[in-house]
């Protein structure tokens, strides 16, 4: 592949501080790749010193398999190629004095938070729990602790919510557990205060390159500048027109903020499009030129124009499913196409529900793409939990969480007593349940199951580390785990995919053991990595199926036929974020995008929301869109005549 001159230019720039505005398909990944692979065989670099931060877990792995492809398997493994979290997890293992914490600390998800935050909250409505753990999670991304919370604090409202705050934050330490944000939040706290330690860093640190840089939130950008201040070499790579996460804090504003704190920055733009036809990027051009900008760019192809964007309108729901699997099947048979060359893109998860319906229908292959990842299987965060509460008997979530998996006879009675004997005596809830005092308070039947359980857990611990797979294989089978499933599932398909997963997870610590034989706290580690690793599930690209999934699920994908579906007003745009307009048009533009071949786009006249059926109107990015390369089906629905009721 013959690179361009801008491409070129990117990975030859290591001067200085150095910004890729990447448009879409514009091969920003491979200039990443050759970039390091430059740094490394024409800087001389070594790759130890070079940190590249990514997105997700997946973009990380592939990025060191394409390194692998063209460097030896060994200096590719000197490289660090993580996401922030996993740099900043290293950071708080290398920095556990300075940070004061012990070293078999467990990390929260946010279901652990959520059980907490019950707790500390008296309360049970889960959408109020979700809304003070993002008020957390957003303190802590400005990096804010709960005393500064509380200062800052004007409402009554808002001083219980930071009482709340502290209370997570003492009960946190007191169990030695930090959750995902903790992993930023501390180390940018520590390398902001700490001078030598921040040095230390900035030593270890000779090039810095971060993906996907649209999506940085405050907190990253006070990272990067940190860990990168001395030298300032650093590549950045984004693309201001694909960020999508406002909602998870990413901020536009730090291209303008980089521009300020580094007036001597390089910025070099990526325009040429490799991937969609030149009717699709008109029509993504057209679309995002509607929104400001950081800086202009315009995407461009020398591929062919290629075929009109047809627009299916349907009279509900279900049409719109019918007319769109018809087209799949139709053109499919024309092109000589596999299920697996389209994908379905949409706003809401919910929308899917009734395309799935159609598809079985039609006997149309398909797989949607859903971000309940393997790690978030009810029997794999059971065995996580007995190996967490292994690793640190403070951890009380994971306590909680297995006292009765299966039932040992423990009811919420007797727990109700072990909390107040862990509170007044200021332990753990296992410290509380191993101590002999709690038997007064006890029926002798449950102390006697809390000490078989207590002793299950202490004999467990004790191999743990020399033969993890063996003490689960015992764990299994002492406390009867699979019987109890299938008590508990009822049914025996289900029973047989949890199987399948526990071996599974089995095989996947034995590989990881085996691969990291040399290296200690091998299996706090991989729990670690389980517990950071939250994201989409991946299908074997060998399996011919067509690909369901939201907007913000495609990004960074590519498919030959794209359908874009529930292009109506109040759904794309979608209504609760009527006041963010921009960012909405930047996921239609994510969506449009993915597009190598055709493009098609549909809309319901119709919708069942909330049990409520409403009449739409067209999404407003169609009528943005330029009207000579759209073809609007008929379906006896005129485009401009629908009631508004949203
Ligand atoms: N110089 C080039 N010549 C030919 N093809 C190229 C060149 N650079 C990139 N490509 C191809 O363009 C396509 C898009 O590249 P890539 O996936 O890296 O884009 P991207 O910038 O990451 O896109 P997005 O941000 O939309 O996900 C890939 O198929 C890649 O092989």
């Amino acid at each position: 592949m013959n690179l361009n001159v801008n491409q070129k230019k990117a990975i030859h720039y290591v001067s200085g501080p150095c910004l890729i505005l990447a448009g879409a398909g514009s091969g920003k990944t491979q200039v990443i790749i050759k970039k390091i692979i430059y740094l490394i065989s024409q800087c001389h670099l070594n790759p130890n010193s070079i940190f590249a931060i990514t997105f997700t877990n997946k973009a990380a792995k592939e990025m060191r398999n394409r390194i692998s492809d063209k460097l030896s398997h060994n200096i590719t493994k000197m490289i660090t190629i993580s996401t922030f979290h996993s740099l900043g997890l290293r950071i708080v293992k290398s920095e556990l004095n300075a940070l004061n914490i012990c070293s078999n600390f467990s990390i929260f998800d946010e279901q652990d938070q959520i059980t907490v935050l019950k707790d500390i909250t008296k309360k049970n409505d889960r959408t109020f729990l979700k809304k003070v753990r993002i008020m957390i999670s957003n303190w802590k991304n400005k990096l804010i602790n709960s005393y500064n919370a509380k200062i800052r604090a004007k409402s009554i409202i808002e001083k219980k919510y930071c009482r709340y705050y502290e209370l997570y934050e003492i009960y946190l330490k007191s169990c030695n557990i930090l959750d995902f944000d903790d992993l930023i939040f501390l180390p940018t706290l520590l390398l902001k205060n700490n001078e030598l330690l921040r040095e230390k860093w900035q030593n270890k640190i000779k090039y810095l390159l971060v993906d996907e840089y649209q999506d940085t939130n405050f907190i990253q950008y006070e990272l990067i500048k940190l860990l990168s201040k001395s030298n300032k070499n650093f590549t950045l790579v984004g693309d201001d027109d694909q960020s999508i996460y406002s909602w998870r804090g990413a901020r536009l504003n730090n291209f303008s903020l980089l521009k300020l704190d580094y007036p001597e920055l390089k910025i070099i733009k990526l325009e040429h499009n490799y991937r969609s036809s030149g009717r699709i990027l008109k029509a993504a051009n057209f679309l995002i030129e509607n929104n400001p900008h950081f800086l202009q760019k315009k995407l461009f192809s020398n591929l062919e124009y290629g075929p009109i964007i047809n627009i299916i309108p349907a009279r509900n729901e279900e049409e719109e499913a019918i007319l769109v699997s018809k087209k799949i099947l139709n053109h499919k048979l024309i092109n000589s196409s596999n299920y697996r060359d389209y994908s379905v893109l949409y706003r809401s998860n919910y929308q899917v529900k009734v395309f799935e319906k159609v598809l079985i229908n039609f006997k149309i292959p398909y797989y949607v793409v859903t971000r309940s990842s393997f790690f978030s299987r009810p029997e794999i965060r059971d065995l996580l939990a007995y190996l967490k509460l292994m690793l640190n008997s403070n951890d009380d979530i994971a306590f909680l969480k297995i006292i009765n998996r299966p039932s040992r006879g423990i009811g919420e009675k007797t727990l109700k007593k072990i909390k107040s004997w862990s509170i007044y005596k200021k332990i753990s809830l296992f410290d509380a349940s191993n101590s002999n005092e709690l038997k007064s308070f006890l029926s002798s039947r449950s102390f006697n199951a809390l000490q078989n359980f207590i002793i299950l857990i202490k004999e467990l611990k004790e191999n743990i580390f020399i033969k993890p797979i063996m003490v689960l294989d015992n764990l299994i089978s002492t406390i009867k785990y699979e019987s109890w499933l299938l008590k508990n599932l009822k049914n025996f398909k289900l029973y047989k995919i949890s199987l399948n997963n526990m071996h599974s997870l089995l095989n996947w610590i034995s590989e990881l053991i085996q691969s990291n034989k040399n290296k200690s706290n091998t299996l706090s580690d991989i729990i670690y990595q389980f517990i950071l690793h939250n994201e989409l599930e991946e299908e074997n690209p060998e399996d011919d199926k067509l690909q369901l999934m939201t907007l913000h699920a495609s990004k960074g994908l590519e498919f030959p036929y794209v359908f874009m579906i529930g292009m109506e007003e109040g759904i794309l745009p979608h209504y609760s974020s009527l006041n963010n307009i921009d960012e909405e048009r930047r996921l239609t533009y994510v969506g449009i995008t993915r597009a190598k071949k055709e493009l098609f786009f549909s809309y319901s006249k119709i919708r069942c929301q909330y049990g409520e059926v409403i009449y739409t109107v067209p999404s407003r990015f169609l009528l943005e869109l330029p009207k000579n390369d759209l073809l609007w089906k008929k379906n006896n629905v005129q485009k401009n005549n629908f009631l508004k009721k949203i």
